[in-house]
């Protein structure tokens, strides 16, 4: 391995983390150049992405390679170094935006086909299913998750907390969720004891079978489970929790992963909005399907429908609509100002960042005259929602965290190769009528089947040995090297984690774990064990399956240091390469609003700061290359300093925003480098640099802050246009100049 060039693969993505990238990126090269590392774009954009899966409807200049594909195939390899930006995750609404986009630049993709008529659109609908979603991350996670919030952001976010909205013990907010017929109480669970392959049947009322799917390999060992959830349930219970929101007068939230869960969560959004919007649907039913409205889309579908209608049916429709929501409880709102709901588009509100971003908020979200109130927070599924209900709990009764004095939580979280709920949505069906769906292996044995009605969601999930073995070692890995309690958030009294409970158990003895304080816990029970200790300032580390990994690594974060994007998050992988992700969250979307509006951009880029010191500490490690270890020793002390003298993005126009933070790194990234005896080379090659960066401090500084207050030309939302966007995001010719002469 060790004669490769060494090399970073540095992926191209969306939204704020792309822009961020067109002034961080050539001032990362201009660095590790001097050492010999490579870094290397990947372009896994949604636009890249669509391009690269349609190269027959396209001109050879426009076609580009599948560069996911690339990464999956390199995360498995021992020389695998990528650093991974956030990308979108698209529900049908944005990808259907991204093919207009693109087909207005020239690129000839046929359309989103809604419903397939012939072979031909069957095929692009199944490459776009591909392309929508949560696609990317679980490509290339080959490995568990380790995020934590690191010692330097820990101290700044105690030393400067940001601010916690207030809670009072008479908060009506809460978390509603199903009693009964949701996964949580359907959910059967069995440990493969050899490899084998499984089918998938349904067989109906009338004795007829249909094979939902065939072949589906499973190894020895692996844990596999089952579980359903009925619509008449769901309905009955969105009914229910409207009727309430209403009569306690708070706001109705439904809070999914419409992303990640891209087949069971968009069908049970649909259902809310459906349900919240009942006499619409009941008395237009005929033209809303004559137009072909699918609210899995969210309601903004049905909006855009009935653009298409003669205008006094279109009136009399909107007429309904606002008879419906003055007979309804208040929406929680996405966009006050431009009327846009909770129930507009599943893809809106994402629960990982949604329900954090609420309880940070006094537990309220906002109502469409843009003030904030107290919500119902609707999680059909019981399986998870028991840390919201929990955490808000805590608060009402011991009052808001204090980012100055709580302590950290960071986690150790079972992901490789599409562990549990996140890897079902290929094993994910809406029941198309009555009957019994049964797993069975080659010799007929059935080893799991549940009783459904049509319409219900039923999954499967699968989680693999080799992985929660991993996870294990992670887990005891991390206690050990922190010195902190750990605890694994397992619910005994469900199936899926009484199998993972017996592994957890089985594993624990391949280690010593002397001196170590380890515990298995419900996840209501973790929670409140981990939030009595946050409190007191003490640190615990929660082990968990993938779901509560996502939802775990953005509450604590957004709680502990106001976001996410401040998180180390490394993903060892399983064959010995490293994926470094860039903090926890996403691509922030409503900064690109702001920067294409008056030029200020306030993505933190700590997270990727934060990434590439890890990587290249691991490239070092690798290729035996002191030049890298030296580049990201200095990397950490000069993102030490940047916290230490505050030169994260200010939120609003006129101050320090990304382009400058990113001069600030650079500045005291040279410093550093310039300050080292380790190696003379790169000491006389940046002392200079840093010379001329800090004389030139002021100059640049007032070039990047003086180019905002107007707006900005990018060419495009999510095809950027390389060259408008990289004037625009390097706009101090001074500091230009001073990366040149490297
Ligand atoms: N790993 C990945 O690839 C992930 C991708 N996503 C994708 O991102 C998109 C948006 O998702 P959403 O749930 O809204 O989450 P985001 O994390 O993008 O946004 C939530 C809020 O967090 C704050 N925030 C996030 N990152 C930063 C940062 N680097 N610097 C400063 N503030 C930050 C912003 O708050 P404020 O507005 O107050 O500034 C932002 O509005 C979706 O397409 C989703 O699928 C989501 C999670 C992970
Ligand atoms: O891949 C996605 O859609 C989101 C990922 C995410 O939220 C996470 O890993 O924390
Ligand atoms: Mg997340």
């Amino acid at each position: 391995m060790s004669n490769q060039t060494p090399k970073i693969l540095y992926t191209l993505t969306d939204e704020a983390p792309a822009l961020a990238t067109y002034s961080l990126l050539p001032i990362v090269q201009a660095f590790t150049s001097s050492a010999g590392v490579q870094v290397e774009t990947r372009d896994i954009s949604l636009s890249g992405r669509i391009i690269a899966n349609f190269p027959s409807y396209l001109t050879a200049e426009q076609q580009i390679g599948d560069a996911l594909a690339e990464l999956g195939d390199i995360a498995k390899t021992p020389e695998a170094n990528i650093v991974k930006l956030p990308n979108i995750s698209a529900s049908i609404p944005q990808l259907k935006a991204a093919i207009k986009e693109l087909q207005g630049k020239g690129y000839a993709l046929p359309n989103y086909p809604e419903e397939p008529k012939n072979e031909e659109e069957k095929n692009i609908k199944a490459t776009y299913d591909k392309i929508k979603g949560s696609a990317v991350n679980p490509v290339l996670r080959e490995g568990n998750s380790d995020r934590r919030a690191p010692q330097a952001v820990k101290a700044y976010a105690k030393k400067h907390p940001h601010s916690m909205g207030k809670w009072s013990a008479d908060s009506k907010s809460h978390v509603d969720s199903m009693s009964e017929g949701d996964f949580y109480g359907s959910e059967k669970s069995h440990t493969m004891t050899q490899a084998t392959k499984v089918s998938i049947e349904l067989t109906k009322e009338d004795g007829s079978k249909e094979v939902l799917k065939s072949g589906l390999s499973l190894l020895d060992g692996e844990v596999i489970d089952a579980s359903t959830l009925s619509v008449s349930a769901l309905k009955a219970f969105l009914k229910k929790a409207k009727d309430d929101a209403k009569a306690q007068g708070i706001l109705f939230s439904i809070h999914m992963k419409a992303t990640m869960m891209k087949v069971s969560d968009p069908i049970i959004f649909g259902h809310a909005v459906k349900v919240f919007f009942e006499p619409v649907f009941t008395k237009h039913a005929a033209v809303l399907a004559e137009l072909g409205v699918d609210v899995n889309n969210g309601f903004g579908d049905l909006l855009s429908n009935i653009e298409k209608l003669p205008a006094d049916k279109k009136a009399e429709i909107l007429a309904d609509i606002d008879a419906c929501y003055a007979d309804s409880p208040d929406l929680a709102m996405v966009n006050s100002d431009r009327g846009i709901t909770n129930l507009h588009v599943p893809s809106d509100v994402i629960i990982d960042a949604s329900m954090p971003a609420m309880i940070r908020t006094s537990g309220q979200m906002w109502n469409k005259e843009g003030n904030s109130q107290d919500t119902k927070a609707i999680i059909p599924d019981r399986s998870y929602a028991g840390v919201y209900q929990a955490t808000i709990d805590f608060c009402k009764k011991h009052g808001a965290f204090d980012p100055s004095t709580m302590g950290s939580v960071p986690n150790v979280g079972l992901m490789a190769q599409k562990a549990e709920e996140y890897g079902s949505h290929d094993k994910t069906f809406e029941i198309p009528a009555a009957g019994t769906v049964e797993v069975i292996d080659e010799n007929g044995v059935v080893i799991l089947s549940h009783a459904v009605q049509e319409g219900d969601i039923w999954r499967m999930c699968q989680t693999k040995d080799a992985p929660i073995q991993d996870w294990v070692k992670l887990a005891v890995t991390r206690a050990k090297l922190s010195s902190t309690p750990a605890v694994f958030w397992l619910d005994s009294k469900r199936s899926h984690d009484q199998e993972l409970i017996k592994k957890v158990n089985k594993y624990l003895l391949d280690h010593d774990t002397e001196g170590i304080e380890l515990h298995i816990m419900s996840p209501v029970e973790a929670t409140n064990f981990t939030l009595a200790r946050i409190k007191e300032g003490m640190d615990t580390i929660s082990v968990t399956g993938n779901v509560l990994r996502d939802y775990l690594t953005d509450l604590f974060p957004i709680l502990e240091v106001g976001t996410s994007a401040k998180m180390l998050s490394i993903v060892p992988l399983m064959n010995g390469g490293g994926l470094f992700e860039t903090g926890a969250g996403g691509s922030a979307p409503k900064h690109v609003e702001q920067f294409v509006k008056e030029g200020h951009l306030r993505w933190d880029s700590l997270g990727e700061f934060l990434a590439l010191a890890v990587s290249l500490e691991h490239l070092g490690r690798i290729f035996h290359n002191e030049k890298a270890l030296l580049l990201g020793e200095t990397l950490d002390l000069a993102t030490g300093k940047f916290l230490d003298n505050d030169k994260s993005p200010a939120r609003v126009v006129g101050k320090l925003d990304n382009r400058g933070s990113h001069f600030y790194l650079a500045l005291y990234w040279a410093q550093a480098l310039a300050d080292q005896n380790k190696d003379a080379e790169l000491k006389a090659k940046f002392t200079p640099l840093a010379k001329t960066m800090s004389e030139k401090e002021e100059q640049i500084v007032s070039e990047l802050n003086g180019s905002q207050g107007s707006p900005q030309e990018i060419g495009g939302y999510f095809k950027l246009d390389g060259e408008l966007t990289s004037k625009a995001m390097r706009p101090s010719e001074t500091f230009n100049a001073v990366l040149a002469s490297l």
